[in-house]
């Protein structure tokens, strides 16, 4: 189970460390001041790969801004990191960001469940711009849950899908076992409802091997 944590302060690096994640995402979007100095710090701090993420507010972020805001924030920071989560909203920029030398984690976030058909659509719309397509939604009940699985296990790999909400946050312990690249977490700070800390997913990941 590859884990990636989710961070917002350079602080807590050392801490997280313990917990021998994945990847460490920085979700620039929840950090102030100068995040081209900070995400260099960060990467002088660990040798984990590195995503960074600028989330729209749109998708559950604090970002506001339109796409060429958005690449003057990102396109600088591109060369400290080893992916960036590109949504599709910004996916013009994906070539751009791309040339940095980095893969894209193409991503999106809906309050909605789809369909089976169009959980395919979507993942191919992700594909045509983004290395790793990235699928997160809001399941009601737990036949949308089923659904979810089902796609997952079934779909193109490297994928990753997860959920929105805390009422199926078990999900989050599920889906890489059957085939979501990643799973998320939180060193401290969820940065969405529901997430596990590092410490729990961990050990979550421990127990299910
Ligand atoms: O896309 C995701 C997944 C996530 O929203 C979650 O539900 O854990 C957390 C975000 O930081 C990350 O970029």
């Amino acid at each position: 189970m590859k884990i990636v944590v989710s961070v917002e302060d350079v602080g807590v690096i050392d801490a997280v460390m313990e917990y021998n994640p994945t990847f460490i995402e920085i979700r620039l979007d929840r950090m102030e001041g100068d995040l081209q100095e900070q995400v260099r710090a960060i990467r002088e701090k660990t040798a984990v790969p590195l995503i960074a993420t600028l989330r729209s507010r749109e998708e559950g972020g604090r970002f506001v801004g339109d796409a060429d805001l958005w690449v003057r924030i990102v396109g600088p920071i591109a060369r400290y990191v080893d992916f960036v989560d590109v949504e599709a909203r910004y996916r013009d920029q994906a070539p751009f960001i791309k040339s940095q030398g980095v893969q894209i984690l193409a991503s999106l976030h809906t309050n909605e469940m789809p369909t089976q058909p169009e959980l395919g659509r979507i993942e191919e719309m992700l594909r045509s711009y983004g290395d790793i397509p990235k699928i997160v939604v809001k399941p009601r009940t737990r036949d949308d849950l089923f659904t979810l699985i089902a796609f997952t296990h079934h779909a193109q790999k490297p994928i990753c899908t997860s959920i929105m909400g805390a009422e199926f946050r078990y999900a989050r312990a599920i889906l890489p076992l059957v085939g979501s690249e990643f799973t998320f977490c939180h060193a401290g700070t969820p940065t969405a409802e529901g997430q596990y800390h590092i410490r729990e997913m961990r050990q979550l990941a421990d127990l299910l091997k």
